[in-house]
Formats: structure tokens, C-alpha cells, sequence
């Protein structure tokens, strides 16, 4: 039987591996979080659905960061996942390397892309892809996550798993088998699409939530949020374009309008109008990680996007000037220097 470890037994990594322990899949869970790791051994591991979507209550493996070593003396695991937030992505894949099969892949279900950093620890050749298009969901307690999202479908792949080379493979496959488990899965051929794709979502809510305290459902009612959050996401997909990406369908956005709507009033409006489609159906519930993370006092991933967005737009002549202004207030409230506040919304559009 396939072995499969999941490193970040978070929102994420948790969702997942609570949907494979359920369905008698070998997975051990791995967080550095103690009070989590006791509650998960206990209790189980709790998901609350939107609506029942995805909800589940399992009992699962769990072992603290600091007990993966008494791994050794059991098979080698022929699976991990990378659930972590970006910023523990080096660590996370030096951790759980020694544990794992030669022959055996490593995969990202992160937010950003980290395939190049785990691939520099691993090796190309191991390392495979998985953007997270459809969860939206919180570690809210200690072994208790809630979904705030309904569940993909089959036009709306919930999630999607590739190899960094774009064939498709029989490693891709069972990995695909394993994540349906939890959400609708398919296969890609275009994981730098799908990735950039989901920075963009990321990009445009993840840090408007971040630095105004807004959850999701309040930031797509608010104008200013909103309009905010519409131009991030039109650079961003001009951003993608200019590397060269083929963007693929996600968040229920049509892209092309998307892109072209920070400079054609009719475009702008047309997605203003898919956005407030779903807004009144959006779970109040519901903030994105970083908005999560504020609220928690934790770091947040803006560097990974945001700041990857800034990054890269510059070194293709995009005007990103809006990512790296709400890159520089993340940082600000991340420092103590600033509170979360819907006011930094004006300085950031000015
Ligand atoms: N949440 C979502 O809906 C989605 C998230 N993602 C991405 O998945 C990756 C993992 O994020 P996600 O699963 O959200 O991360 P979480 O914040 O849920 O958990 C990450 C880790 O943070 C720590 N942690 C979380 N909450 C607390 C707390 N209250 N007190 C102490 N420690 C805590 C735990 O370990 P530790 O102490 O080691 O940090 C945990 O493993 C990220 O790249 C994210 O962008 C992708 C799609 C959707
Ligand atoms: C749920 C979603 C798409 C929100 O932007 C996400 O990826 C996150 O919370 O990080």
C-alpha cells in the first residue's frame, strides 16, 4: 500500500489527509503545532463542511516535527506533501526527505510556487505540483477544521495535480486518486498555468483581507475593496502573459475579461458583476489564510504573492505598483507598525 506523509497538518494538509486517513489510506500527519498534534491523536481529526460539504471526523496519525525520526525504523514513505506555508517550505522538505522511498515524489498543495525550492532540496526528478483551486477552509482549533467552500465538480476541478515536465504520468495518477478522496482532482498538463492562475485569485483577495480585516464576503461588497482587488488581479494576469503562461480557468472568473479590465470600463464592469454573482453566497465565515493569519498574529505567505507578483512584474516591464504597495502594508502590520484597516485601502489606489 501506498505510504503518504503530509508535512503542515493545517487547514490543508489537514482537510486532505483527514479525507485519506477516512478512506483507509496509509497517511501520517506531521505539524509542529503541539496542542493540534494531541487533540488530532485524542479526539481525531474534525472537518466541518459548508453545508455538510466535505465534512468528515476520522481518527489519523499524527506525529509532532520533532517525532518524524521514529520513522526510520518503518517503511519509507513513497508520498509527501508539502502543506506548510511557504516560508517553511525548505525546512519542511529537509525534515521529511530522509523518511522517504528513493523512487518516492514530493508534492506541494501550497498557495505561490515552491516546486523550485523543494526540487533544489529533493531533485527535479521527485517533485510534483498541486494547485488547491476550490478549498477554502480554517484550522479554527486544535484537530477542527472548517470548510468554507462548496466542493469542486467535474467542470471545476476542486483540485489539480501535475508534474513540473507536463506529462502525464502513472505517479501523477495516483496522486490524483489519492487527493479525489477529499475534492474532484484532475490531472494537468499545464501546472505553471494552474499556479499562476491561483496566484492570482491569491493575489487579489489573499492580501486585501490581510491588511483591511475584511472577510471575503464584506471585501467583494465593498467597492473600494473590491476595486482593489480587480486591478490586482488584471496585473497579475498580465504578469503571467508576459512569462509566457497560458492561463487556465479558475475561481469562476473569466481571466480574459479580467485582464483587460483595468483599462476597458465594459470589462471592468462585466467582472464586477461575475464577483458580486457569488458575493451574497459567500460564507461570512470565510477569510482567506492571510486574513487568517492577521487575525491570528501569525506571519502571512505575501512575500510568495504578492511580492512574487511585484517581482516578477518587474522583471517584465508590468506595472505592479499595486502588489508592492500591499506588500509594503503586510509588512507594515506584520512589524507591529500598522493595524489592519479598510483606510489603507485609499494610499494603496492613490
Ligand atoms: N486555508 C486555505 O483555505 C488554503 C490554503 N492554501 C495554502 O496551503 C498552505 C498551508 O496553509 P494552511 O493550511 O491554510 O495553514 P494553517 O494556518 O491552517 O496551518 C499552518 C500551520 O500553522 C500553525 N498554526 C495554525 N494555526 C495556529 C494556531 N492558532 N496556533 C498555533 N499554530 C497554528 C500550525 O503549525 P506551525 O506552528 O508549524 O505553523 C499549522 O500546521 C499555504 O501555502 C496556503 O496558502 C491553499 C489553498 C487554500
Ligand atoms: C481560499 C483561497 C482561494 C482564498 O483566496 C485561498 O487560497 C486561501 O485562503 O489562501
Amino acid at each position: 500500500m501506498t505510504r503518504v506523509c503530509i508535512v503542515g497538518a493545517g487547514a490543508v494538509g489537514g482537510y486532505v489527509g483527514a479525507h485519506m486517513a477516512k478512506a483507509g489510506v496509509d497517511v501520517t500527519l506531521v505539524d509542529a503545532w503541539p496542542e493540534h498534534v494531541e487533540a488530532m491523536r485524542r479526539d481525531g481529526l474534525r472537518v466541518e463542511g459548508m453545508d455538510g460539504a466535505g465534512a468528515v471526523h476520522t481518527a489519523v496519525r499524527a506525529l509532532h516535527v520533532g517525532e518524524l525520526q521514529r520513522c526510520v525504523r518503518e517503511q519509507p514513505f513513497d508520498v509527501a506533501f508539502i502543506a506548510v506555508k511557504s516560508y517553511d517550505t525548505r525546512w519542511a522538505t529537509e525534515l521529511v526527505l530522509p523518511y522517504l522511498a528513493p523512487t518516492a515524489c514530493l508534492v506541494s498543495l501550497q498557495n505561490g510556487i515552491h516546486e523550485d525550492v523543494i526540487a533544489s532540496v529533493a531533485g527535479f526528478g521527485r517533485v510534483l505540483g498541486v494547485s488547491v483551486s476550490a478549498l477554502a477552509a480554517e484550522l479554527v482549533a486544535p484537530g477542527r477544521i472548517v470548510r468554507n467552500s462548496p466542493l469542486g465538480d467535474e467542470k471545476k476541478a476542486g483540485m489539480r495535480v501535475g508534474e513540473m515536465h507536463g506529462q502525464v504520468t502513472p505517479r501523477a495518477q495516483l496522486l490524483a486518486a489519492l487527493l479525489a478522496h477529499g475534492d474532484s482532482c484532475k490531472l494537468t498538463s499545464n501546472l505553471w498555468g494552474e499556479r499562476w492562475s491561483k496566484l492570482t485569485i491569491n493575489a487579489m483577495r489573499n492580501g486585501v483581507c490581510a491588511l483591511t480585516g475584511l472577510t471575503g464576503r464584506q471585501r467583494d461588497l465593498d467597492e473600494v475593496a473590491r476595486d482593489l482587488t480587480v486591478r490586482l488581479g488584471s496585473s497579475c494576469i498580465r504578469v503571467g502573459r508576459a512569462l509566457g503562461l497560458a492561463l487556465e480557468p479558475v475561481g469562476g472568473l473569466d481571466l480574459e475579461v479580467l485582464a483587460r479590465a483595468e483599462e476597458d470600463r465594459a470589462a471592468y464592469d462585466a467582472i464586477t458583476q461575475q464577483i458580486m454573482a457569488v458575493a451574497y453566497s459567500r460564507s461570512d465565515a470565510q477569510r482567506p489564510s492571510m486574513g487568517q493569519d492577521i487575525q491570528k498574529g501569525r506571519r502571512t505567505e505575501t512575500e510568495a504573492i504578492n511580492g512574487l507578483v511585484a517581482r516578477r512584474g518587474e522583471e517584465v516591464g508590468v506595472d505592479v505598483r499595486l502588489h508592492r504597495r500591499v506588500n509594503g502594508v503586510i509588512g507594515r502590520i506584520e512589524r507591529g507598525e500598522a493595524v489592519p484597516s479598510p483606510s489603507h485601502l485609499a494610499q494603496i489606489l492613490a
